[in-house]
């Protein structure tokens, strides 16, 4: 599961992208791809539908050949000569697991781990069905297995072949929030143990809490970076206030504070300052707050979402295109 100590020795990247493009004839399916993943870092590849990230799994996967670009995938540069190393040192959970429905799950495993010619397949086995909690499952035919545990199941087979890296393409379409969760907790337990994950997913939430940093992607890559850093890249810094009754005069309470820049009032009559230094602006405002007699209910500095970056990018995408 750990990277060779070697690659991570020579301080080598686990996956590079250097302007990678794939084009089907006229049809571009993402272009200008850049960016490099750490070992053992959760990279989350965000994006619409359409705008590229299964074709860009199977690329770096070695399934497709780029049409432009370069990439390295697991320490080894990514050419044809290279596919079959590659191909042992990673492993690909597409969206469907791909499996035999009249094999039980131990059978679908062995299947798998004879196809990729893998020594100790029994070992194997049992260490991939320990690692996804399923060894009392083992016999029951996949048929039999509701969608969460076959995608279980098809995680298990991921790992048959302990890769360096690991793709998993939207690992929770489909499935009800617990049955999710079990699959956040699989991925988190991954990390853990130095897998380097490459997630593509819709679900913004799911990226906040796994992914180390992000890429929201659409066609090419528009941002990378931390889920924090990149709010904090899209987003002024703001603060929330509430009060029991409206200010009676609120530009004489809020303008001209200590950190603040500005202040407007929102539709539901909360206080929004668009503030240059939080640590400066809160307690001046709640200092001018309590001055002023006003009943104050909260002070806090505004929360964006990861799914806030998201749609502010692809907006501004959709508006480009319909000017
Ligand atoms: N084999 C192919 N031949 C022609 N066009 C393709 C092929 N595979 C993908 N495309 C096109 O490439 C673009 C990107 O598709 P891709 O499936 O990678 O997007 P995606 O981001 O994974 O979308 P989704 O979230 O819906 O799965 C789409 O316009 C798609 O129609």
């Amino acid at each position: 599961m750990v990277p060779s100590p070697d690659a991570r020795a020579r301080g080598t990247a686990a996956l590079v992208a250097e302007g990678l493009t794939k084009r089907f004839g006229a049809r571009t399916a993402f272009e200008e791809v850049s960016f490099s993943v750490d070992h053992g870092e959760v990279f989350g590849f965000l994006g619409p539908n359409g705008a590229g990230k299964t074709t860009t799994v199977r690329t770096l996967g070695t399934l497709l050949t780029p049409s432009a670009g370069s990439a390295t995938v697991a320490g080894l540069p990514l050419t044809a000569d290279n596919g079959v190393e590659i191909r042992r040192r990673i492993a690909i959970m597409p969206e469907s697991p791909g499996l035999y429905l009249r094999l039980s799950v131990a059978e679908n495993l062995a299947f798998f781990a004879g196809l990729y010619e893998l020594p100790d397949a029994r070992e194997r086995i049992t260490r991939a069905l320990r690692a996804v909690n399923l060894v009392d499952r083992a016999d029951e035919t996949c048929r039999s297995l509701s969608k969460g545990l076959r995608q279980r199941v098809g995680l298990a087979r991921a790992l048959l072949s302990d890769p360096q890296v690991l793709f998993l393409d939207e690992p929770t379409s489909g499935l009800d929030p617990v049955a999710a969760g079990v699959v956040h907790d699989l991925i988190d337990g991954l990390r853990k143990r130095g897998v380097t994950i490459f997630l593509t997913t819709h679900r913004l939430a799911e990226a906040e809490r796994l992914c180390d940093r992000v890429a929201i992607m659409n066609t090419t890559v528009r941002l990378v970076g931390r889920p924090d850093e990149l709010r904090e890249r899209l987003f002024a810094r703001s603060l929330e206030i509430k009060t029991r009754e409206p200010l009676a005069d609120p530009e004489r309470v809020l303008s001209g504070l200590a950190g603040v820049e500005s202040w407007q009032r929102s539709a539901d009559g909360t206080y929004v300052l668009t503030v240059t230094d939080p640590d400066l602006a809160a307690p001046a405002a709640a200092r001018a707050l309590v001055a002023a007699d006003a009943d104050l209910l909260s002070l806090s500095p505004s929360r964006h979402t990861l799914e806030d970056v998201y749609l502010q990018l692809i907006d501004t995408d959709v508006e480009a295109q319909t000017r």
